[in-house]
């Protein structure tokens, strides 16, 4: 089992202290001083001694001592009773959550990442295994008592109350379970608003509100509870594309400004690369692998991990571009990222390319941005090229190339590897007006 790597050094500069002078210009209002920024999320002033917030036990602290939480699980396992049996929904897994920074659980649906942030939480309980914060051992604590946060795709805000009546609504809780002294509920709903961006707002009702905004209020509720760790359950599921990007955008700037540990569930890699600085790839409630997008990318160290991220071709192994390259392997397929083949008009006369093999364009599909081919190798297997607008290389339907892909494009599996075998995606069938279509 593959261990995250060791824990960055805690930035505890407090819960929701600055993360660097150089941010100055991504700041929210409320955070733009470090004086505001602490003005704006700790407690009611009733300390004489500084800056003060509260720890996990309702005891104030010093904002020096606050910081995100490092979550550490050892052997976690999580077993449903089912019709058919024994269900494993999460399977022996052991790893470090990185404190103050977003890490995300990435896999495809049903892989086990609700699983495994509710056991985290304490919204579900363990069979077997461990859960540790900064050290100590919550595995048997109650979910009121691990303080986490939740936003979840679909709002869940009282729509019977104002904006500032639901965020009040998480400083009430916490204020009525001992952990906040002092209850100056609408002072710190107001000052969580401005922090999302939405002061002005506070007397609306959700309806009246965007998706987005809506979004910004379930976030600030949750912060309002001081949470020692957020968890963020598909957050933008619920958004349409272009609101989801803004939404991300902001949350990501908002994000690198407090010091709190974020896990954030998705089934959309391009949401958890833009905003994890960590990913945590899960299939069948098992990790697959742990690493920066970068690693994940550029080395996928299972053939599961590879076609999740890349929407790889499979193709038996011995296809001759497979065989062509000289790539070996035992197995019976292989896996192939389309970006790593390359497609020539011409067979080149030297170098390793001079095996490549021939081809046929089959669909050519323009999205203007953007325009994809669809290739056939000999043996039937579809490969499918795209290219920037500015870099089309206008190959004709129906017209013969040859492709080439080197060793180390390749990686051998067994159907058992792979949850789901992604087919080429499927080409648009619809023609907006953006999209022209070509077909042999
Ligand atoms: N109470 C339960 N009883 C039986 N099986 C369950 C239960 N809860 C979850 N599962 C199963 O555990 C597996 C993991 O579910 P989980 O919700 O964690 O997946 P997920 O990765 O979050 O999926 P999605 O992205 O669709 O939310 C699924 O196969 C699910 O059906």
């Amino acid at each position: 089992m593959q261990r995250a790597p060791a824990c960055k050094a805690n930035a505890r500069g407090g819960k929701f202290a600055l993360k660097g002078p150089q941010r100055a210009h991504l700041r929210p209002a409320a955070l733009r001083h470090p004086q505001s920024a602490r003005a704006a999320l700790v407690e009611s002033p009733t300390s004489t001694s500084g800056d003060t917030g509260m720890n996990g036990n309702g005891h104030l602290v010093s904002m020096d001592q606050m910081g995100g939480t490092q979550v550490s699980v050892s052997g976690l396992r999580r077993e449903y009773k089912t019709e058919k049996g024994i269900f494993v929904a999460i399977d022996d897994v052991s790893l470090d959550i990185t404190p103050n920074q977003i890490t995300a659980l990435l896999g495809p649906s049903g892989s086990g990442k609700t699983t495994f942030m509710r056991l985290i939480s304490g919204l579900d309980t363990v069979t077997s295994g461990n859960i540790t914060f900064d050290g100590v051992d919550v595995t048997d604590l109650p979910v009121q008592e691990r303080e986490c946060g939740f936003v979840f795709q679909n709002y869940a805000l009282w729509n019977h109350k104002t904006v500032l009546e639901n965020i009040m609504f998480g400083v009430e809780i916490k204020h009525k379970r001992g952990l906040l002294k002092e209850l100056d509920a609408r002072k710190r709903a107001e000052e969580l608003l401005e922090l999302v961006q939405l002061d002005g707002l506070g007397d609306r009702y959700p309806r009246q509100l965007s998706g987005g905004q809506r979004q910004r209020v379930a976030l600030a509720r949750s912060l309002a509870y001081k949470p020692r760790l957020l968890f963020l359950d598909e957050p933008f599921g619920a958004l349409d594309a272009v609101v989801r990007k803004d939404l991300r955008a902001w949350m990501k700037e908002l994000m690198s400004t407090i010091d709190i540990t974020c896990i954030l569930a998705t089934h959309d890699q391009e949401e958890a690369r833009d905003l994890a600085e960590e990913i945590i790839v899960f299939n069948k409630g098992r990790v697959e692998q742990i690493g920066t997008a970068e690693e994940i990318a550029e080395s996928p160290q299972t053939p599961f991990v590879k076609n999740f991220t890349s929407m790889s071709s499979v193709l038996a192994s011995n296809n001759m571009l497979v065989r062509n390259s000289s790539f070996r392997t035992s197995k019976p397929s292989v896996l192939v990222d389309p970006k790593d083949v390359e497609v020539y008009s011409e067979r080149p006369t030297d170098g390793p390319a001079r095996r490549a093999v021939p081809c046929t364009v089959k669909h050519r599909v323009n999205l203007g941005w953007e325009v994809i081919y669809e290739v056939m190798l000999k043996e039937g297997d579809l490969l499918e090229k795209r290219y920037p607008r500015a870099e089309d290389p206008d190959f004709d339907v129906g017209e013969t190339l040859h492709a080439y892909a080197p060793p180390l494009a390749f990686m051998s599996f067994v159907s058992e590897d792979l949850t789901t075998i992604s087919k080429p995606q499927a080409l648009p069938a619809a023609s907006p007006a953006n999209l022209t279509f070509d077909e042999e």
